[in-house]
């Protein structure tokens, strides 16, 4: 069964856990987005997870370098889930496997900005990391000329455990899943709708539905 993980893109620790609250019914990872961790630090993830323990927590710390550090913050934080960049040295990523492994946690590789996106996620999967993020970040996402429909092609052809991430929303979710990711991830289409619980349970729905 596929996975949904909304993607928390706000900067207070209070906006998330209120936005948590009403969407956690529904998905089964929580992610705690780069600006979030970057403005309050580790804390959030520590308050996430002791309000949502029965959930996955993704702390999206986006490490470029001292993999096995960084990593080793975020799980002693609470984290289930962590990222490093797909553009990072192989040393960084199994820095981070590492100290998941010691903490029986998880590492995810974000391929943002990549040139050849499933190349590096069938190299990485190879170091030991959970999955990979197919990732057109926020940045691409407002390019003009922008479709998700890349990286669902990309899901279709990688051939190792992915997440989909850029744009996901109800009218492409079912496309995402199933072109065989096994997360999709949703931001702005769960915290940018006027009610969050709603477009979080028809996502489900969506997910469910395939
Ligand atoms: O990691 C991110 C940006 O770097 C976002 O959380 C991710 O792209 C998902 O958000 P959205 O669904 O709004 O694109």
């Amino acid at each position: 069964m596929a996975k949904l993980q909304v993607a928390i893109d706000l900067l207070t620790t209070e906006d998330a856990l209120a936005l948590a609250a009403k969407v956690a019914p529904y998905v089964d990872i929580i992610e705690l987005g780069t600006p979030l961790i970057k403005n309050m630090g580790s804390g959030v993830i520590t308050a996430m997870k002791n309000a949502h323990p029965d959930k996955l927590v993704f702390a999206d710390l986006k490490t470029a370098d001292a993999g096995e550090l960084e990593a080793d913050i975020a799980f002693k934080a609470g984290a289930d889930l962590v990222t490093v960049m797909g553009a990072a040295g192989n040393a960084t990523i199994i820095g981070a496997v590492k100290a998941a492994k010691a903490h029986g946690k998880g590492v995810v590789v974000d391929t943002i900005g990549y040139p050849d996106r499933v190349k590096r996620a069938r190299e990485v999967t190879d170091l030991g990391v959970d999955f990979v993020e197919l990732h057109a970040g926020l940045d691409e996402q407002w390019t003009a000329g922008y479709s998700i429909q890349v990286l669902i092609d990309e899901a279709a052809r990688a051939g190792v455990p992915v997440s989909v991430a850029g744009g996901v929303n109800l009218s492409n979710v079912t496309e995402v899943i199933k072109a065989g990711a096994q997360v999709a991830v949703a931001g702005a289409a769960i915290y940018g709708a006027e009610d969050p619980a709603a477009a979080a349970k028809a996502l489900r729905e969506a997910v469910d539905a395939v």
